[in-house]
């Protein structure tokens, strides 16, 4: 199975060079950066840390997309979107896993899910997974004097807020008490807000340091608060999952697939 990872020099990007390195039956074919990154004309290998691979990084990612038969693409939004739209074109396989599109985003990558089989998940530990699924139930199960609250930590370089992690459990608890989360949620705080409205699903952000990644999603009522809870160790988990997730791509018609969908939930 050939691969071509897209970002190959970022956080996330390095981690799948190392992960396909090790992964029988798979190899890199193709790895791309942005145009102006001083990765470009280096060894994607030697950049992530292994042997070189004799696969240079390359500004066209075009290119590297051609290359492979499934690129994995751990961005920024409109780059996922661009290759959104490649891959669509070249009949390429696509494992998603960048955060923070907006609804015109999200829209194009659902126009290239009808001409190839996409998987786009905005966490692909199994860990998480299996919390989407226990949030959605205990949702279902306690009334609006809950209160419920997401809170997540990450590093202090990320760049959107609240994590797609933190979205994707607000909409399961919003599934759970059968709401649309657009019409429920609080994304930020700040200033003389007032008191807390009943059925409100808030939001709240923490940055710093290296944090890979804690999601906690809290059901607080006068007597009582439950919490469920997830902290990833490492970006170890992720690779996995987009990993697992490209071979199980393998042969799909075209189409938007999800975590549970690969792992089965
Ligand atoms: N679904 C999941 O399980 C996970 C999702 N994520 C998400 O993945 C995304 C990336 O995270 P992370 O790896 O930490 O971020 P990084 O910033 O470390 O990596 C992103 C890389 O993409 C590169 N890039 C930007 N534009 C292009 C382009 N046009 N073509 C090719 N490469 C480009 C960046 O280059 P440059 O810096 O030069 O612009 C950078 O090297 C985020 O949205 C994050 O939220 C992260 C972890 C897990
Ligand atoms: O940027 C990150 O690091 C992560 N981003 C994803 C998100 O926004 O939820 C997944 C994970 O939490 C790490």
């Amino acid at each position: 199975m050939k691969i071509a990872v897209v970002g190959a020099a970022g956080r996330m990007g390095q981690m799948l060079v190392r992960r396909i390195a090790a992964t029988e039956g798979m190899s890199l074919a193709g790895a791309s950066e942005s145009p102006n990154s001083n990765a470009i004309g280096r060894d994607a290998g030697e950049v992530a840390g292994l042997e070189p691979c004799g696969v240079k990084i390359t500004g066209d990612s075009a290119a590297a997309i051609a290359a492979a038969n499934t690129v994995i693409d751990f961005t920024v939004p409109a780059a996922t979107v661009a290759h959104a739209r490649i891959a669509a074109e070249k009949g390429v396989a696509m494992v998603i896993g960048t955060t923070g599109l907006d609804p015109a985003q999200t829209a194009l990558i659902h126009e290239a899910a009808t001409k190839v089989p996409i998987m786009w998940a905005a966490n692909m530990a199994l860990g998480v997974n299996i919390l989407l699924a226990l949030v959605e139930k205990t949702a279902s199960m306690l009334d609006p004097s809950y209160d419920i609250e997401v809170l997540e930590m990450h590093h202090r370089h990320k760049i959107d807020a609240p994590s797609g992690t933190a979205l994707a459990l607000g909409r399961a608890a919003a599934a759970g008490r059968q709401v649309k989360l657009e019409d429920v949620w609080r994304k930020s705080r700040d200033g003389h807000t007032g008191a807390r409205p009943s059925g409100e699903i808030g939001f709240a952000t923490l940055r710093g340091g290296e944090e890979v990644g804690v999601h906690t999603v809290m059901f607080a009522a006068a007597g009582e608060r439950l919490e469920l809870s997830h902290r990833s160790f490492s970006r170890e988990t992720y690779a996995a999952g987009a990993i697992r997730a490209a071979q199980w791509l393998a042969g799909k018609r075209p189409g938007l697939y999800g975590m549970k969908d690969v792992l089965g939930l």
